[in-house]
C-alpha cells in the first residue's frame, strides 16, 4: 500500500540577498514517521522548517501539508491546517511573562472556543504528558531548568493534539542524560499519539533513538534520504564524515548496546 504523504515540498527556493540557501529542494514526509533533518551548519534546516510552517516565504516552489498548499491557501483553510500541527522551537520560545500552564493554554485560547476550565485541565494533562511535575504548572520560564523549558515547549506544541510535530534541535543544550530522556519522551509520545515528526537535529544519538528516516541537507537541497544504515553507504564527503566520524561510531555502538 502506498504510504500517505503528509508534507510534500517541491522545487523550494529560499534566498536571503545574494545567499541562496535552497534551490530546487524536494522532500516527502510520510504519515507516522519520524524524519530527522541533518546537515552542516547554515545548510538551512531551520529555514526549511520555517518554510513548511509558513513563517518563511520562499522565493519559489510549493509546500503542501495534508494536501493544502500553504503558500496559496485562504486564511481560513490555513488556520485549519495550522491547528493540526505543533511546533517546538529551539529555545522553547515560551512567553516569559506567562506561567507554564498559561503558555500551554495560549494556543487553545487563540484557536479554540474551549472554556477556561477545560483549557486548564487539558493544559495540565499536556504538562503531565511531557513529564513535568504538577508544581511546574505555575512556574515562569525563568524559574525552569533548560530541560524543563524544553518539556514546557513540547507541552505547548502538543496543546491542540497535533498530527504533525515540528521539533527544532530538541536536545541542543541538554546534558547527555537529559538528552536521552528527551529522545525517549519524543519516541514514546510519537508512538502513543501516532504523530508524524519533523525533527531538525545535529545529535547522532537522537537520530539513532528516534528517527525512522533521515534527510540530509547539502548542496542547497535534500541530497539523500534513508535509514542510518543506508546513509552510511552514501559516497559524499559530508555524509561520509558525518556518519563515519568518531561521534557516529560512538552513537552506533551505544544504539546497538
Ligand atoms: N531571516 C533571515 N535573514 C537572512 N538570512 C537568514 C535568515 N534566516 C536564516 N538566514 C540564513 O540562512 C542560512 C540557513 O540558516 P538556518 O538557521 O536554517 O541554518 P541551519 O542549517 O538550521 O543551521 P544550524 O545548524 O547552525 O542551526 C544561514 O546562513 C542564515 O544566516
Amino acid at each position: 500500500m502506498a504510504r500517505e504523504v503528509v508534507i510534500e515540498v517541491r522545487g523550494l527556493k529560499n534566498q536571503f540577498g545574494p545567499n541562496v540557501i535552497h534551490e530546487d529542494l524536494d522532500l516527502d514526509i510520510y504519515r507516522g514517521e519520524v524524519l530527522g533533518i541533518v546537515g552542516g551548519s547554515g545548510t538551512g534546516k531551520s529555514v526549511l522548517l520555517r518554510s513548511i510552517v509558513g513563517l518563511q516565504a520562499p522565493r519559489a516552489g510549493s509546500v503542501r501539508v495534508f494536501g493544502v498548499d500553504v503558500r496559496q491557501a485562504p486564511r481560513a483553510e490555513m488556520a485549519r491546517v495550522e491547528n493540526r500541527w505543533g511546533v517546538m522551537f529551539q529555545d522553547g520560545a515560551l512567553f516569559s511573562s506567562l506561567t507554564v500552564r498559561e503558555n500551554v493554554e495560549a494556543p487553545m485560547r487563540e484557536r479554540t472556543d474551549l472554556d477556561p476550565e477545560t483549557r486548564r485541565a487539558l493544559a495540565d494533562l499536556k504538562i503531565a504528558m511531557v513529564g513535568l511535575p504538577p508544581k511546574a504548572r505555575t512556574l515562569f520560564p525563568s524559574e525552569l531548568s533548560g530541560g524543563m523549558r524544553k518539556r514546557a515547549g513540547l507541552a505547548r506544541a502538543l496543546a491542540l493534539d497535533p498530527e504533525i510535530l515540528f521539533l527544532d534541535e530538541p536536545t541542543a543544550g541538554l546534558d547527555p542524560i537529559g538528552a536521552s530522556e528527551f529522545d525517549a519522551l519524543i519516541r514514546n509520545l510519537q508512538t502513543s499519539l501516532g504523530l508524524t515528526v519533523f525533527l531538525v537535529t545535529h545529535d547522532l544519538d537522537t537520530l539513532h533513538a528516534t528517527c525512522d528516516r533521515i534527510a540530509v541537507l547539502a548542496e542547497r537541497k535534500v541530497l539523500v534520504t534513508g535509514t542510518i544504515r543506508e546513509l552510511m553507504e552514501v559516497d559524499h564527503p559530508w555524509v561520509r564524515d558525518y556518519f563515519h566520524g568518531p561521534r557516529a561510531h560512538a552513537a552506533l555502538l551505544a544504539a546497538e548496546g
